[in-house]
Formats: C-alpha cells, sequence, structure tokens
C-alpha cells in the first residue's frame, strides 16, 4: 500500500520549515510522498491577509523542491472546507493509500477546536513535528490530554499503518523558527510573485 502524509496548511507563503518537516516525515515514518493541502481557507483563521489559493500554491510548488512532495489545491476541488471532510474524501477517492496527517506542534493545542474533532482523529493517525516554543504547549492540551493513551512509542513510528485509532505520535526532529507570519513581515509583497491566477 502506498503509504502518504498530508500536511494540511494555509501556506501563506510556503517556505523551507515545511519541506524540513515534510522530509523528515518520509524518513521516519517511512512515506513514500507527502501531499501539501494548500487550503482554500482555513476555518480558524481571518481570511484578512491571506492570499490567494493561486499565490499560496505557487509559493508551495516553488519551496517544494522535492519529487515526493506534491503541492496540490484539491480542497478547492473537491469543496471540502474541514479536515475531517477532506481525509473522508481523500479514503474514498484513494483506497489503495494509506493516509497520515502531519502537522506542527504549533497546531496541537487548537486541534480540540476543529469540525468534529475526534471523528477525525478516529480517520487517521496523526504525527505531530516538534517545532520552537509550541513542544511544552502541545503536550498539555485537550486534544493531546484526550488522546494520551493513545500515543505511540517513536519506535514504531515506521509500522504506523498498523495502529489501532485513534493514535499519535510526536517526532523530535531538529526544530526550525521559520514562520510563514515572519516572511510575510519582512515581505509583504510575497504574493505579487506567484499570482498569476491558475491553480491547474
Ligand atoms: N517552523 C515550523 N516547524 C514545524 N512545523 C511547522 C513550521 N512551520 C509550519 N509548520 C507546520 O506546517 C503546517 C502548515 O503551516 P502554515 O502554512 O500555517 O505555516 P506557518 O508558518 O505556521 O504560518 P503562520 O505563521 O501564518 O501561522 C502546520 O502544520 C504547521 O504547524
Ligand atoms: O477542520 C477544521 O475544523 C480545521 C480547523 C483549523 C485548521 N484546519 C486545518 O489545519 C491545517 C493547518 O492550517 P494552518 O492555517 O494553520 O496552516 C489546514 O489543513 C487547515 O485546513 C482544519
Amino acid at each position: 500500500m502506498k503509504r502518504v502524509g498530508i500536511l494540511g496548511g494555509s501556506f501563506n507563503p510556503a517556505h523551507a520549515a515545511h519541506r524540513h518537516i515534510s522530509v523528515e516525515a518520509m524518513r521516519r515514518l517511512g512515506l513514500d510522498e507527502v501531499w501539501w493541502l494548500v487550503s482554500p481557507q482555513n476555518p480558524l483563521k481571518s481570511p484578512a491577509g491571506m492570499a490567494s489559493l493561486a499565490a499560496r500554491l505557487g509559493s508551495a510548488r516553488a519551496a517544494a523542491r522535492h519529487p515526493r512532495i506534491k503541492p496540490l489545491a484539491i480542497e478547492s476541488e473537491m469543496r471540502t472546507r474541514f479536515a475531517v471532510d477532506t481525509v473522508a474524501a481523500l479514503q474514498r477517492r484513494f483506497p489503495e493509500i494509506a493516509f497520515i496527517w502531519l502537522m506542527g506542534a504549533d497546531i496541537v493545542p487548537q486541534l480540540h477546536r476543529w469540525h468534529r474533532w475526534r471523528d477525525f482523529m478516529r480517520l487517521l493517525p496523526i504525527a505531530v513535528l516538534a517545532r520552537p516554543r509550541y513542544m511544552g504547549g502541545a503536550l498539555i492540551s485537550p486534544a493531546m490530554v484526550w488522546a494520551r493513551r493513545w500515543r505511540q512509542p517513536i519506535g514504531s513510528a515506521r509500522r504506523w499503518t498498523a495502529w489501532k485509532l485513534p493514535a499519535i505520535i510526536v517526532l523530535d526532529i531538529r526544530q526550525t523558527a521559520l514562520s510563514a507570519t515572519a516572511i510575510r513581515a519582512a515581505d509583504p509583497d510575497w504574493a505579487s510573485r506567484y499570482d498569476d491566477g491558475t491553480i491547474a
């Protein structure tokens, strides 16, 4: 079975840390590919300051630079808004693929605010990638506390397709402090370099 990691994100813009965590996840979890799902609009984020999907996808194509990292705008195509619906649709569409959701540690403290988050966690395993300043908060967050009895030991990372769900693993990778927020502050016009209006 093909093994695919899903990194969902705003990618406003994409940057080298996205590539770094994807490469680390591929190595540690034994993934064939990582799909970057460039989200049309994070339901918990304000649309203000969000560049067009075309610009964000363009930045993702430029930042991926890896034959097994695939930037996709598949949520816009499938018209799904919430991760639980996106994953269910992907699993229906690609029954031959085993999926695992990848997220930086900063996402974990908000996970319990996602639409039907417990159902989401019952659909596929989750791998949390370390991020500077966020590890402490992630470990005491409501979703992590709920899921702690299903936390998987690091030694079983490559066997994730056999885990019983829900399942979560924390990958203590080398941390990088890069963020899209910092890039937007330093280069407010970044989107003009990618915004050619195409997502095809
Ligand atoms: N430096 C990083 N270390 C670990 N994970 C990261 C890092 N940057 C982004 N991620 C993860 O990549 C995914 C997509 O992130 P996103 O596109 O929101 O980038 P971001 O840099 O966090 O953006 P922003 O600063 O606008 O919040 C999320 O799971 C996020 O946790
Ligand atoms: O499903 C939800 O309710 C939900 C709420 C907030 C964020 N998400 C997803 O989380 C991923 C990370 O988003 P972001 O904006 O923090 O990069 C992205 O795939 C979003 O669609 C999903």
